[in-house]
């Protein structure tokens, strides 16, 4: 730990001035990890004289890693200044005019970021320069920041809003942070996809920026897993296959609908919260389920795999695609009302004990532990003997029969606007499992009662209907229409809502008596899937939600205010 109060004094300073901040002399200093400063003796006497009032020494410090970028100060920033304090900045213009702005990352609330500035002025230019060159020395020692990203714009996703969001909040911090960038607005659904599978010079770029939603996001998860798949000769249709990890990473500038991936992996759905994200170059790594049917490869799914009430509402809501986000509550009430249910059979692989437990109410957070936590050679031995015996009663596989409202398999909490716990909120990003949940057939009062839990405290799996497995593979098989006997027929219509009950029961068909998969907000075409989680599979420019940090909302800085012979922290 280091103490903030050596950081004014030690000898790992890089660079010591005293400069001018605010139209007060200040001390300056950077080391390695900090950049900190704190108004002068005289200069803090002056003021106290001025206000007669005893003025506490501050110290405000900057981690180096959440610097944006170094400038000479210019106009603009001059304007600014001008009009919140014409005279001083003036004078202070006039007497130290060769100034800097150092910009720099400060958390304003729930998980947002935006971009600050802070400005020193000084009176020798020399001294000015070298404070920008030697702290873009060490912003070059972050070799993790991406310098070159490819992006693509669906200017169609959510409220169409794609393109003016990248160009008015995301380029120009781009451009501040010296981030070249290949911007293509896509003319086509899977322009993207297409684009990353086949054409797309991947050594170029560090990144991949995607904005728009998750379907957006979907299109460049299966372009970037395939591309990398095709690159390492490995075959996809393989449900067994080991899938080779992408190395690209991908970023998420929020622009869709439901924007579940961005708002699960960052907190909140802030454009510019996700642009400086990825300026920093952080990373969060993510499993990736696949999805088969029989030995054919159908999708990838980092979200939700929902079948029953999720693949319902998706159905019924991509016919109203016009109404933009709004689709999704009018098809959200209908599908609710309709209160189906559906009959299969789901057999799955239980995660070890230690992979803890879906209603243990540990939250996956930044630098979480369960996500780190590697499967030692004795797991893996052991899921492979199990695998191998692919049975119901030997080995960990079990199998569940019934009728179901709905079958949900989260791989991360899903956590959105709609639902800020999510659809599993102990569920975890990068641990190598899914949390399957099973919502059996119950009365309407009880299903509504289980969905409100999703957005209020109260713990939705408390119910003696539903269930849930954290699970590291499942295999989901509808009742076969022919294996119903005719007593089965006059009770499978299962539409007990707003349909008319006697064409259900007269024109008993597959589409009766089947939902269909919800794979990240795509409709799958075959309701008998084998999922697979592949563990870590690819990663994102973000670190996963942070925990709040009071201190850091207090102040544009990190502050502590020095007393007398007190030491203060930065952990
Ligand atoms: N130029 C385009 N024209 C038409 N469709 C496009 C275009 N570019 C991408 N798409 C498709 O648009 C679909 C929806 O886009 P997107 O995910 O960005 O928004 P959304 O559906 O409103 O949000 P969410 O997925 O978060 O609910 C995606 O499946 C994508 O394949
Ligand atoms: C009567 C009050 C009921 C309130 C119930 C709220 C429950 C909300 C849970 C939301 C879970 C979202 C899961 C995310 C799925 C995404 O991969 C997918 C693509 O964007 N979105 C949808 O399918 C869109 C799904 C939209 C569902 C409404
Ligand atoms: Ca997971």
């Amino acid at each position: 730990m280091t103490r903030l109060s050596d950081i004014m004094e030690t000898q790992d300073r890089l660079l010591f001035s005293k400069l001018f901040h605010k139209h007060r002399q200040v001390e300056v200093t950077l080391n390695r990890s900090v950049l900190a400063w704190k108004e002068t003796e005289k200069s803090r006497k002056r003021s106290s004289g001025i206000s007669n009032r005893a003025e506490t020494a501050h110290i405000h410090a900057l981690q180096v890693c959440e610097i944006v970028a170094v400038h000479t100060k210019d106009d603009d920033q001059d304007n600014k200044e001008t009009r919140r304090s014409r005279a001083e900045a003036k004078q202070t213009s006039r007497l130290h005019p060769h100034a800097f702005t150092v910009s720099y990352i400060r958390r304003t609330r729930q998980h947002q970021w935006c971009c600050s500035e802070v400005i020193f002025h000084s009176a020798n230019q020399a001294l000015s320069e070298q404070w920008i060159k030697v702290i873009n020395e060490q912003l070059a020692l972050l070799t993790h920041r991406p310098k070159s990203l490819l992006v693509y714009i669906n200017p169609y996703g959510g409220k169409r809003r794609g393109k003016r969001i990248y160009e008015q909040k995301v380029a120009p911090l781009f451009g501040r942070a010296c981030i070249s960038t290949d911007v293509i607005v896509t003319e086509r659904a899977n322009h993207a996809r297409d684009h990353l599978k086949t054409e797309a010079n991947l050594d170029k770029y560090d990144g991949v920026v995607c904005v728009g939603g998750d379907g957006m996001f979907s299109e460049i998860l299966h372009g970037l897993i395939s591309r990398t798949q095709t690159d390492n000769g490995v075959d996809p249709n393989q449900p067994d296959a080991e899938l080779v990890p992408c190395s690209v990473h991908i970023g998420i500038i929020p622009a869709g609908s439901t924007d579940c991936i961005c708002f699960a992996t960052v907190g909140t759905n802030d454009p510019v919260t996700s642009a400086l994200h990825i300026i920093v170059g952080d990373s969060q790594p993510m499993d990736v389920c696949s999805v088969h049917h029989n030995d054919s490869f159908l999708r990838y799914s980092v979200s939700l795999l929902g079948y029953g009430f999720y693949g319902d509402v998706l159905k019924d809501s991509e016919r109203k695609r016009w109404m933009g986000p709004a689709r999704y509550d009018l098809s959200g009430v209908k599908t609710f009302l309709s209160h189906n249910y559906y009959e299969g059979s789901i057999s799955f692989l239980p995660a070890e004990n230690n992979m803890g437990d879906p209603r243990d109410k540990l939250q996956c957070r930044s630098g979480c532990s369960v996500c780190q936590h590697k499967p030692s050679s004795k797991d893996t031995q052991w899921e492979m003997s199990e695998e191998k015996e692919m049975s119901d009663k030997v080995g960990g596989w079990r199998t569940i029969r019934g009728k179901f409202i709905a079958i949900n398999a989260a791989s991360m909490s899903c956590a959105c606007p709609r639902s800020p716990k999510g659809l599993s909120p102990s569920a975890h990003l990068a641990d190598g499992t899914t949390d399957l949940i099973l919502v059996r057939k119950c009365s309407r009062l009880d299903f509504l009662t289980h969905l409100l839990r999703h957005t209020n405290k109260e713990d939705q799996f408390d119910h003696s209907f539903v269930e849930v497995h954290r699970v590291r593979r499942f295999n989901f098989q509808p009742q076969q229409n022919e294996m119903h006997s005719l007593e089965d027929l006059t009770e499978t219509p299962k539409k007990t809502g707003f349909r008319p009950i006697c064409s259900a029961q007269t024109n008993y068909n597959y589409q009766d008596s089947h939902s269909s998969w919800n794979c990240d907000g795509e409709i799958l075409p075959h309701a008998a899937i084998r999922v697979s989680v592949q563990p870590q599979l690819i990663r994102l420019f973000a670190r996963g939600i942070e925990e709040q940090q009071q201190s850091l909302l207090e102040d544009p800085c990190t502050l502590w205010a020095l007393e007398p012979n007190t030491h203060y922290s930065v952990d």
